[in-house]
């Protein structure tokens, strides 16, 4: 379970970010939304200690995220193409971190095998460097690695930015194959409401940094954030 308390974030006399409690209970795919500078990326920033939060804290399993190294051994993560390695091929990097899960040869292709539609004879097996990847297949990349090593927890910003439509339909597949088949804990920041509404089973809609709606009524959700949006 994660739990969010008392948090600020401040940057000078801007106050970015301010959750009195939020709650995600385990196995629950949380869906985060809000209009740009929102707060979003600075919520899942701190949650994965990237940033300091002025006050307040995030606890994983109980544990402050800030204090504790615990918490990562279960905790993947793709929020930009800053958390790849840019200087190696997308098998190279996958190597690398079959290597730092302690996975065998067979536990990485067989991880893998769970993306080749997804990765559309794109990925695996070219001789391309991260940093010459399309934005599209970054985030492929990027997201294939955040689910290695059976993560609990996984957080993924705005994963259907950039992908073609295919490759969405085949990301929301994925995720929700993935949600049937284990435990894990989803928390996707997105500005697609479809796709958003369509797999998590709750929505938190921040405004200027503060929670003003949590849906959990899956057939309303739409329309809601549909009438938020509009205006
Ligand atoms: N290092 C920083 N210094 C000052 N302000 C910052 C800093 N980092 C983020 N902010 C501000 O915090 C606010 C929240 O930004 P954040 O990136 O979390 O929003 P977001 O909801 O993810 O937006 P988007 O949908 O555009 O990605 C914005 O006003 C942003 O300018």
């Amino acid at each position: 379970m994660i739990k969010v308390t008392e948090l600020k974030k401040q940057y000078k006399e801007a106050v970015v970010l301010d959750v009195t409690l939020l709650e995600i209970p385990k196995s629950e795919c949380f869906g985060l939304v809000g209009n740009n500078g929102a707060g979003k990326t600075t919520l899942f920033r701190i949650m994965l200690d990237l940033v300091r939060a002025s006050n307040g804290r995030v606890e994983i399993d109980g544990k402050d995220v800030s204090k504790s190294e615990e918490w990562k051994r279960t905790t993947g993560a793709y929020l930009d193409e800053h958390m790849l390695l840019s200087y190696l091929t997308a098998d190279e990097y996958f190597q690398t971190l079959r290597k730092i899960y302690g996975l065998s040869e067979a536990d990485l292709q067989l991880h893998l095998d769970m993306f080749t539609e997804f990765f559309n004879d794109e990925i695996v097996g070219k001789k391309k460097y991260i940093r010459d990847l399309s934005k599209g297949n970054l985030k492929k990349v990027g997201i294939a690695a955040a689910l290695m090593g059976n993560p609990e927890v996984v957080l993924l910003d705005e994963p259907f930015e950039n992908l073609d439509p295919s490759s969405q339909i085949r990301l929301k597949k994925l995720i929700l194959q993935i949600k049937e088949a284990s435990q894990v804990t989803f928390l996707l920041s997105s500005h697609d409401l479809n796709h958003v509404t369509e797999i998590c089973d709750r929505i938190v809609l921040l405004e200027k940094g503060k929670i003003i709606n949590d849906m959990r009524d899956k057939s309303a959700m739409l329309a809601e954030l549909d009438a938020y949006f509009t205006g």
